[in-house]
């Protein structure tokens, strides 16, 4: 998983990657510029648009230098526009990249772009040397940003946000914003999708031993950590191995939750699955489910079962069942929807949740749990006091869900799509959480395979079906996703 360092740290990686390889900072902008023109010649712009780079005095208008300097050599037609005043001192390498600018890009003051332009705009004014509120002299630079029509592409971040805390000021809104060896936090925030627009992350080979020393609760979880942390099953494997889960889920009206998240589980490989849903209702999930078992004892011998997943579509008056439910399983369990409600209005019952157990929740429902959040931030450092409090595992869902670990380390999840904000996508996690937990994963490995799986899965549906994506879709495309990463 890639360690997300904070904007301080970014200046001590450069020295320490210096230390470590002998590349000069200079050349780390160098291979940054690179990265960045390999993305640029992926989308495949058109030549006749005119490119106009806006450059800042730091590192990050360095690289801006650079880009004009390498878009200039591959034959676009490219203008610089300084965001500084004349005189000004530029951190050497920024300079540096200035000075190699070639005769013919048209270098000019900020101010004299003119609005009615057309093309691409890049946005290398500020990056993570952004400190404090941002200055009065700023403002205009950002506004005029925000003025041109056309497409507008962030260097590392989009000017004027603060890499990893709240951000007061203007901030450029940018489409992309191409961000250089790991996400900054705050491009992960829900509030700044508005400025990040598609985030994209560019390598700059960074060896990960270097990353190590550098103290950090934050990850991003990529697609290459998935298929290490599935389990691999043995020709000789039978149903037994793969879990015998329970579902505590659905009541009357709802008893679509209990259907999906069985699908799911037994999608994800559960060996048997066994929904524990109201008698009355057995006939609908019986015929849709033909591979599910259904009991309706109210307080069965839970710990005859690998996993246990609690919540979908259960309903807000099974209070004492959840009590009992949570006395009767000693192994870590899945909590979801109605029974994460449940406990915000029971909080006593809390502390009966085995440790090391799952919640989670959708916004709404964590808000519920842990109070009103200010913003993102303020919500990550809720939910981690909250894990390290319980010992419990909470997912936060949305886009970039959060993976909360009891020993608070905070895990990004990159897959998904806003296409899958869509009823009982949530029941369908349940039922892959679940699952993995009864092959015996472990509630990190069941949620990070889980969370990416789901989100991977709801890509697929989305890209076949857009807006009209639903639960049912993403249920579908999760034995593709097994293909796609090549899971056995
Ligand atoms: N260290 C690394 O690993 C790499 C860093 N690179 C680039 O370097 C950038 C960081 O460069 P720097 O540390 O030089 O910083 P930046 O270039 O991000 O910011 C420094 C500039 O911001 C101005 N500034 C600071 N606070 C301000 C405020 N409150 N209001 C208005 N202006 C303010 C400063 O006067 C200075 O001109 C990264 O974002 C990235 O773009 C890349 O070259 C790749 C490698
Ligand atoms: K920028």
């Amino acid at each position: 998983m890639l360690k997300i360092l904070s904007g301080d740290q970014v200046k001590e990686l450069d020295s320490a990657h210096i230390q470590k390889e002998g590349i000069s900072s200079h050349e780390l902008m160098e291979r940054a510029a690179l990265s960045f023109i390999r993305w640029w010649e992926s989308m495949v712009f058109s030549k006749a648009l005119p490119v106009f780079v806006f450059c800042g005095a730091g590192n990050n208008g360095g690289d801006g230098f650079a880009i004009a300097r390498l878009l200039f050599k591959g034959g676009w037609n490219v203008q610089v526009f300084r965001c500084f005043e004349e005189g000004n001192t530029l951190s050497p390498d920024a300079q540096k990249n200035l000075d190699w600018i070639p005769e013919g890009v048209p270098n000019h003051p900020w101010n004299e772009f003119d609005l009615s332009n057309e093309g691409v705009l890049i946005d290398a004014f500020l990056g993570v040397g952004l400190k404090g509120p941002i200055r009065n002299s700023a403002f205009p630079i950002i506004e005029c940003i925000n003025s041109f029509p056309g497409i507008k592409i962030s260097i590392d971040l989009p000017s004027g946000l603060l890499a990893d805390s709240p951000s007061n000021g203007p901030v450029v809104e940018a489409d992309f914003t191409v961000t250089f060896a790991f996400p900054k936090l705050a491009l992960l925030f829900p509030e700044n999708a508005p400025f990040t627009g598609k985030i994209v992350l560019a390598e700059i080979g960074i060896n990960e031993p270097i990353y190590e020393v550098f103290p950090s609760p934050y990850f991003f979880i990529q697609e290459k950590d998935i298929l290490p942390r599935h389990r691999v099953f043995g020709q000789f494997s039978h149903k037994g191995d793969f879990g015998k889960i329970a579902l505590l889920a659905g009541s009357k009206g709802k008893m679509g939750a209990a259907i999906l998240s069985s699908k799911a589980a037994l999608r994800t490989g559960s060996g048997l699955v066994t929904a524990f849903v109201p008698e009355s209702e057995r006939g609908i999930i019986q015929s849709a489910v033909p591979e599910v078992m259904c009991e309706f004892e109210e307080s069965p011998d839970w710990n005859r079962f690998d996993a246990l997943g609690v919540g979908p579509g259960l309903g807000l008056d099974k209070k004492d069942l959840l009590q009992k439910t949570l006395k009767g399983f000693t192994k870590p369990m899945i909590l979801d929807a109605d029974a994460i409600t449940l406990l915000a209005s029971n909080r006593e019952m809390i502390s009966l949740i085995p440790k090391n157990s799952i919640l989670t929740p959708h916004l709404g429902e964590l808000e519920r749990l842990i109070g009103k959040s200010s913003d993102h931030l303020d919500r990550l450092n809720r939910v981690k006091e909250f894990c390290l409090q319980w010992q419990l595992n909470v997912l936060i869902k949305g886009a970039y869900s959060v993976i909360s670990l009891t020993d608070g380390r905070q895990l990004f999840n990159s897959s998904g799509t806003p296409y899958m904000a869509t009823a009982g996508a949530g029941d369908v996690l349940t039922g892959i959480l679940t699952s993995y937990l009864g092959q015996g994963y472990s509630p990190e490995n069941a949620l990070i395979c889980g969370v990416y799986h789901h989100g991977k899965a709801g890509e697929l549906a989305g890209n076949q079906y857009r807006r009209s994506t639903i639960a049912s879709d993403i249920l579908e495309k999760i034995g593709e996703t097994y293909l796609l990463l090549n899971v056995l």
